[in-house]
């Protein structure tokens, strides 16, 4: 397994509210930002795009450089009014290996999205479909709900939402996150066994 691989298991080994809690409870996403099916999960690295509202070319022309492990993080400008990927884009990435998507913009297709399976988190979901006009940008550092997301930090998505983890201390965190998780799981235990009422 290589060292990316070895930390995306981590990563999604540990939940993102404890992430959260490790980083100061700094670098968690807008809450409207939410998973678009019930269970979604994610963990890997960002892929960005910065578009204007409701139009999708920067996208079109990310997904065939997308690799295993990357997440999608896009820049939509928390546009709600217009979706701008669906099942179709969603499966071309699911292809390649995509992690999932985050949007801060809408989506459709929900149902279709959910039965593949990939996940995505979306500010909304409508059933109006985008522009293509451009312009867009990749790999640029972008805002994600009020975090700063840089091309390669680490995303990781659960059901409670979104964190994310500078690249230069993505080692660090999950090992504080694993930590804490350690420890809250004992607390449990000492709650069940009655050694903490
Ligand atoms: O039409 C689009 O570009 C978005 C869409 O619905 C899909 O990807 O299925
Ligand atoms: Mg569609």
């Amino acid at each position: 397994m290589n060292a990316d691989a070895a930390l995306r298991e981590r990563f999604a080994g540990v939940s993102v509210s404890h992430l959260g809690d490790v980083m100061d409870r700094l670098n968690v996403v807008d809450g409207r930002i939410r998973p678009i099916w019930p269970g979604c999960r994610l963990a890997g690295r960002a892929v960005t795009v910065l578009t204007a509202g409701g139009d999708n070319r920067a996208i079109h022309e990310i997904i065939p450089a997308l690799k295993d492990g990357d997440v999608l993080v896009v820049n939509g400008q928390g546009v709600t009014h217009r979706a701008l990927i669906g099942e179709l884009i969603a499966e071309r990435a699911q292809r390649r290996g995509c992690a999932g998507f985050v949007l801060d913009a809408a989506v459709r297709d929900a149902d279709e999205i959910a039965g593949l399976r990939f996940p995505v988190y979306a500010r909304g979901v409508i059933p109006a479909g985008p522009y293509r006009n451009g312009p867009g940008r990749s790999g640029v550092p972008v805002a994600l709900g009020g975090v700063v997301v840089r091309p390669g930090d680490w995303v990781i998505g659960d059901s409670d939402g979104l964190a994310v983890v500078p690249q230069e201390e993505a080692e660090d965190i999950v090992a504080k996150a694993e930590s804490k998780r350690d420890t809250e799981l004992q607390q449990q235990d000492d709650i069940r066994a009655g050694r903490i009422v």
